[in-house]
């Protein structure tokens, strides 16, 4: 069975079409980096998987069932997570968070939850982390903490949206080797969105790049050459691989960024 289908997908905001007669499929157990440019619907498809934006056309298939709201098959982790060093929790409340937004700081946890809990830490190497405030925490301990809490309830499918802003190259590729780990163990598929491919390269079975509503989805070296990027970006593209990473260019400046500004 497949983790993610979409068959012809097309969806809009208003008149806006993001996506336009999309077709792909991600294979369970994939590594799988969701990379382009701002606005190009990295977010929107993550948040369709999910059954938050219907599709205005086709299909869309998740672990072999229509998308639907609070799938818990599904961990996610949302790129808006400025407010979280502000709630005042400790390590173990914010991934007790998991259990429902009800319980955010509930003081009595059942037997289960706490050990669901502990067992997510430790996966993620944080278990020292539990009885910190998450304030004082730096963004590499945030990170594990936020990815834990999307493994809480044995997820087959992990949607992860822009884990690496605001790491520097070291933290990043501990954040990547960490999700490839834990999702080998698991055997299942992440979507893991990011601006840049190269701290991703040494996890990556697949690449999805979003474009013009378009995507180009298969191995890095099916997809991210010249050919098939002009084509998507209906613009000349360069590709140049130099000592092991890779650089796409548009004719008027590099096309990935390599800024990470955004709070965490
Ligand atoms: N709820 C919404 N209503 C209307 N337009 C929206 C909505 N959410 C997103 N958009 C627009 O849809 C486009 C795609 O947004 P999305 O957040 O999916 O892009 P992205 O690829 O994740 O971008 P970024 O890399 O900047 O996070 C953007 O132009 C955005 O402004």
């Amino acid at each position: 069975m497949n983790a993610v289908d979409f068959d012809r997908v097309s969806i809009t905001y208003g008149r806006r079409r993001i996506l336009s007669d999309v077709s792909f499929s991600i294979p369970q157990g994939k590594f799988v980096g969701v990379l382009g440019p701002n606005g190009a619907g990295k977010s929107t498809l993550m948040r369709a998987v999910l059954g938050l934006v219907p599709p205005t056309g086709g299909r869309i298939g998740v672990l072999g069932e229509a998308p639907r709201r609070g799938n818990p098959a599904i961990g996610y982790m949302p790129q808006s997570r400025r407010g979280v060093a502000q709630l005042g929790l400790s390590g173990f409340e914010l991934v007790l968070g998991a259990f429902g937004g009800t319980r955010w700081g509930w003081p009595f946890p059942s037997r289960a939850e706490k050990a669901a809990v502990w067992a997510a830490l430790e996966r993620v190497g944080a278990a020292g982390l539990a009885k910190r405030p998450v304030g004082e925490l730096s963004g590499g301990e945030r990170q594990r903490l936020l990815i834990a809490q999307a493994l809480i309830g044995e997820p087959k499918l992990l949607l992860l949206d822009e884990p690496l802003v605001s790491l520097d190259p070291s933290h990043q590729r501990a954040i990547v080797e960490l999700t490839r780990d834990i999702a080998a163990e698991l055997g299942i598929a992440v979507l893991f969105c990011a601006h840049e491919i190269n701290p991703l390269l040494r996890a990556l079975d697949m690449v999805l790049y979003l474009g013009n509503g378009r995507a180009a989805v298969g191995t890095v070296d099916a997809v991210v050459n010249r050919h098939v990027l002009s084509d998507l970006y209906r613009t000349p593209i360069h590709v140049a691989r130099v000592n092991g990473r890779i650089f796409v260019m548009a004719e008027d400046g590099e096309l990935e960024s390599h800024a990470h500004d955004h709070d965490v």
